[in-house]
């Protein structure tokens, strides 16, 4: 049956408070207005910033609303004005826009894109300023642009990224988030020169990409650092050569490391969200060189420090959205390459589910054995 311009019901996780499970709710999907697209999610997988939004620590999140960001589908219909995608094409939305008209996108310094990010940080459309998500009338509010957790969503054209039809959508859905930011944090933000010694805090899949990263970069020595013990097994497979649980130390984490290392790193990462190792990767970093890159999100009213005489004597801190990756025109070189056997995804993959089991899923993402769970949308 035609859907294109119809309501669609489906089903939906709903998030209607903070930290309350997860509702597999009938909602109502409005069709895809002028600049819009509505897409059926077939896999979604769930990354830990969902969970952050959900615990009612993020100053964005709007309840009730509609999570997730990591997923692969296929354009349903789009709305009057869309030129770059059509019905039937293989998509990843994309929760970092790329516009190519704005000041951010223009500039040449930034995958950061200001064309939509306004109403995305409000959970509606920038249209109208409404959402496309209903129950029985009441609106549910959109969540990063992309609310994957639903059958079928609606973004904006400038979140969504064509990608090959060959490509399986139940494992390139991760490279809606996760896999990309690591990669790109050392080849992007850091750009991470042979030889490096490089340290990774925390071995989610965040941190492991970022070793893989490291690893393809040519670092010369990747340690990781996880106060999970169990996490050096898999670590391995994706590069990390040495490994530190700080648990293990009465000294401060960054001094272990800057004793292990003749002065510190070249690179670090925190893949965590916690802002004490945040000024620990700072400070285990070289003198007159070593940089820091913050990938890990972290809650409300948390904030860092250090003192400012170790960015006097040379070190650098940076931060990464995405990895720093162009969402549209990247997302389908990262899927080539995918292809091309050329990046990890599947590796990255410990569990599968359906969207019936997502809390069940939430769960498993806290356990330690878990890296990302994907759900089947349609099953
Ligand atoms: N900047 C971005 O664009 C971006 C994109 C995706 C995810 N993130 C964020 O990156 C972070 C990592 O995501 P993930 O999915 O890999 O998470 P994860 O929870 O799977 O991994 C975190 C790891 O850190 C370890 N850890 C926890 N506390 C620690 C400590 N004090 N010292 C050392 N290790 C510790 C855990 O054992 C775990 O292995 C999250 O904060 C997430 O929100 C940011
Ligand atoms: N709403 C949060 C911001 C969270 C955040 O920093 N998000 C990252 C992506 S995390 C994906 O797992 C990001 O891209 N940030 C840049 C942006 O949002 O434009 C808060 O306010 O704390
Ligand atoms: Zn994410
Ligand atoms: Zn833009």
């Amino acid at each position: 049956m035609a859907t294109e311009g119809q309501v669609i019901t489906c089903k939906a996780a709903v998030a209607w408070e903070a930290n309350k499970p997860l509702v597999i709710e009938d909602v109502q999907v409005a069709p895809p207005q002028a600049g819009e697209v509505r897409v059926k999610i077939l896999f979604t997988a769930l990354c830990h910033t969902d969970a952050y939004t959900w615990s009612g620590k993020d100053p964005e999140g709007l309840f009730p609303c509609i999570l997730g960001h990591e997923a692969a589908g296929i354009v349903e219909s789009v709305g009057e004005g869309v030129t770059e995608v059509q019905p039937g094409d293989h998509v990843i939305p994309c929760y970092q826009a790329e516009c190519r008209e704005c000041k951010f996108c223009k500039s040449g310094k930034t995958n950061l894109c200001g064309k939509v990010r306004a109403a995305t940080g409000v959970g509606v459309m920038m249209s109208d300023r409404k959402s496309r998500f209903s129950i029985n009338g009441k609106p549910i509010y959109h969540f990063m642009g992309t609310s994957t957790f639903s059958q079928y969503t609606v973004v904006h054209d400038v979140s969504v990224a064509k990608i090959s039809p060959q490509a399986p959508l139940d494992k390139v859905c991760l490279l809606g988030c996760g896999v990309p930011t690591g990669l790109g944090a050392v080849w992007n933000t850091a750009k991470v020169e042979a030889g490096s010694i490089v340290a990774v805090f925390g071995l989610g899949t965040v941190g492991l990409a970022v070793a893989e990263g490291a690893k393809a970069a040519g670092a010369s020595r990747i340690i990781g650092i996880d106060i999970d013990s169990k996490k050096f097994d898999v670590a391995k497979n994706f590069g990390v050569t040495e490994f530190v649980n700080p648990k293990e130390y009465d000294k401060p984490i960054q001094q272990v490391i800057v004793d292990l290392t003749d002065g510190g790193v070249d690179y670090s990462f925190e893949c965590i969200g916690n802002v004490s190792v945040m000024r620990a990767a700072l400070e285990c970093c070289h003198k007159g060189w070593g940089t820091s890159v913050i990938v890990g999100v972290a809650a409300s009213g948390q904030e860092i420090s250090t003192r400012p005489f170790q960015l006097v004597t040379g070190r650098v801190w940076k931060g990464t959205a995405f990895g720093g990756f162009k969402s549209r025109s990247q997302v389908p070189w990262l899927v080539d390459k995918y292809m091309n056997k050329e990046i990890k995804v599947d590796e990255y993959i410990t569990h599968s589910l359906t969207l019936a089991e997502i809390n069940e899923a939430f769960d498993l993402m806290h356990e330690g054995g878990c890296l990302r769970c994907v759900l089947s949308m349609h099953a």
